[in-house]
């Protein structure tokens, strides 16, 4: 499982963790895991060119530890001080292992620093002439989980003095907000993110997750000082310990049954699709509920699927059209779980307070709630937790980082597929899947995030780097399955 613990719990954790050791340990830790990350991503340190973004905190002070390390062992490093309270400390290492540290020209007028002289002294202009050519690398170390979102002016020149050049993130990419994982006006874009001690929300969150690059997690010992997160990501071991298996007694009705009703005349392609989910293997028997075109299409797809009667779930709404609000009525009376998805969410209120999966994308959620899309792409982790809590239901918002949000608050991301699943009927597959697990026992929040996950591992597994249509995602299902039961 990857943990993505609050700011407030970090800190608390470290103050535990720092009454046990000897001063600065911590940062120390953080640093050397930041300079081996670096000569990781750089391939060596010897010769490498490496700019340091220092802000006025600590993590400032992690770039400077670190850069003293990478001057240790060949790298030219280049501190650019953007406010006169750079960590002492770091500094002093730094300088003593030959690093070069420029501050702010403060005779510059505001905001104009970096972005024509760098804002640099003659001395310093003379000095930057001998070594003008381009980093290797910048590490940005001008916030971190001490930061509010935004960048100020100094920090845009300086990243703007900069651009092309690969940015390694410290802790965070600075000006995202960390516990949302929303954006300010300006932030950094990190080709890779260097963590300390656990995940942050905006590191597994879009936007943020997307400034982050690729993450790398840094152990300091915080673990065993860290409470429950509250926010998660399953990964490949902890879908297959959810996922039911058959008792070796078991006949199809104590597997679960899962019924679906979705297609209909004008959208047949829908029923079909989601029955191709359901149909995974994961509950013991596929009942289809829906008009007598449809229902031959799927017999003839999939001879094993029954028509109505007794289910332990429904999948309900996608291409039902007009007949949405009828199709979850009847759906509703028969006081089981359901996946409420498509035509359905705009009468997902009959659903309230109901075993149930609410299965939008951005525009759906942003329609049920009276948002802009635009808004609600900008703020997901926000959206999802108050529309969960607003339909006390599991809102599964699909996205680049699908998100599931539990009543409580509780969220788990979507950490698996890959951008080929953008691809129509791919939502359709996806209800299924999570009906299934419905069907089969799993709670509400664990069918929607295992069923997710499944999902688009499925789709990577289908799509090997090309492209994939809905149908191969539900074909790849239960050979995924396999291989997670049997690694
Ligand atoms: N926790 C751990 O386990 C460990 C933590 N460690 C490290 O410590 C980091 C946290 O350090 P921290 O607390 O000193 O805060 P940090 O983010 O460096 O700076 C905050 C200062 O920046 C300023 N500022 C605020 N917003 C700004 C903005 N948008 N743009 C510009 N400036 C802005 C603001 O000052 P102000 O401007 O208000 O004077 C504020 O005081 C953490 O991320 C990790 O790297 C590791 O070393 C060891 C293990
Ligand atoms: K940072």
């Amino acid at each position: 499982m990857i943990r993505a613990h609050t700011v407030e719990q970090v800190r608390e954790g470290e103050a535990a963790l720092m009454a046990t050791l000897p001063g600065g340990a911590l940062m120390q830790r953080a640093a050397y895991g930041l300079a081996h990350a670096v000569v990781d991503y750089l391939g060596g340190a010897y010769g490498r060119r490496v700019c340091l973004l220092v802000g006025s905190g600590d993590n400032g002070g992690d770039a400077l530890y670190a850069g003293a390390v990478l001057a240790r062992r060949g790298a030219y490093v280049e501190a650019w001080l953007l406010s006169e309270n750079a960590h002492p400390g770091g500094l002093a290492a730094l300088r003593q292992a030959g690093g070069r540290t420029r501050g702010l020209d403060t005779s510059s007028p505001s905001g104009s620093a970096y972005s024509t002289s760098l804002g640099w002294s003659s001395r310093e202009r003379a000095q930057r002439a001998t070594v003008s050519r381009p980093f290797d690398v910048v590490l940005d170390g001008i916030v971190g989980i001490g930061g509010r979102a935004g960048l100020k002016p100094e920090a845009v020149a300086a990243l703007d003095a900069l651009a092309g050049v690969p940015v390694v993130a410290v802790d965070v990419p600075s000006g995202v907000d960390v516990d949302t994982g929303e954006l300010g006006d300006s932030s950094v874009s990190a080709d890779v993110t260097v963590t300390f001690g656990t995940h942050k929300a905006a590191l597994l969150v879009d936007p943020a997750a997307q400034a982050a690059g690729a993450v790398h997690l840094v152990d300091i010992g915080l673990d065993p000082h860290l409470p429950a997160a509250p926010v998660e990501a399953l990964q490949a071991d902890d879908v297959a310990v959810l996922l039911p298996t058959p008792d070796p007694d078991a006949h199809k009705y104590t597997r679960g049954v899962v019924g679906v009703r979705a297609g209909s005349a004008t959208y047949p392609g829908a029923g079909l699709l989601s029955v191709a989910g359901a149909s995974c293997g994961l509950a013991g028997m596929v009942r289809y509920v829906g008009d007598r075109e449809v229902l031959d299409l799927v017999r003839a797809a999939h001879p094993e699927v029954v028509g109505g009667g007794r289910v332990q779930a429904w999948v309900v709404g996608s291409g039902s059209a007009d007949g949405a609000r009828g199709t979850l009525e009847e759906a509703l009376a028969d006081d089981v779980p359901l996946v409420v998805d498509a035509d359905a969410l705009a009468h997902a209120d009959l659903a309230r307070g109901c075993p149930a999966v609410l299965t939008p994308h951005a525009g759906e959620l942003a329609a049920m709630v009276g948002a802009d899309r635009a808004e609600v792409e900008a703020r997901p982790l926000a959206h999802a937790r108050a529309a969960a809590a607003t339909y006390d239901a599991v809102v599964l918002l699909k996205g680049r980082r699908t998100l599931v949000a539990a009543p409580d608050g509780r969220v788990r991301v979507t950490m698996s597929g890959t951008p080929w699943l953008a691809t129509a009927g791919a939502g359709d597959v996806l209800g299924g899947v999570v009906g299934a697990l419905l069907a089969s026992g799993l709670t509400p929040y664990d069918a929607a995030s295992a069923g997710s996950w499944l999902h688009g591992a499925a789709a990577t597994l289908a799509s090997r780097g090309g492209p994939v249509v809905a149908g191969d995602v539900a074909h790849a299902l239960p050979g995924l399955i396999s291989a997670l039961l049997h690694p």
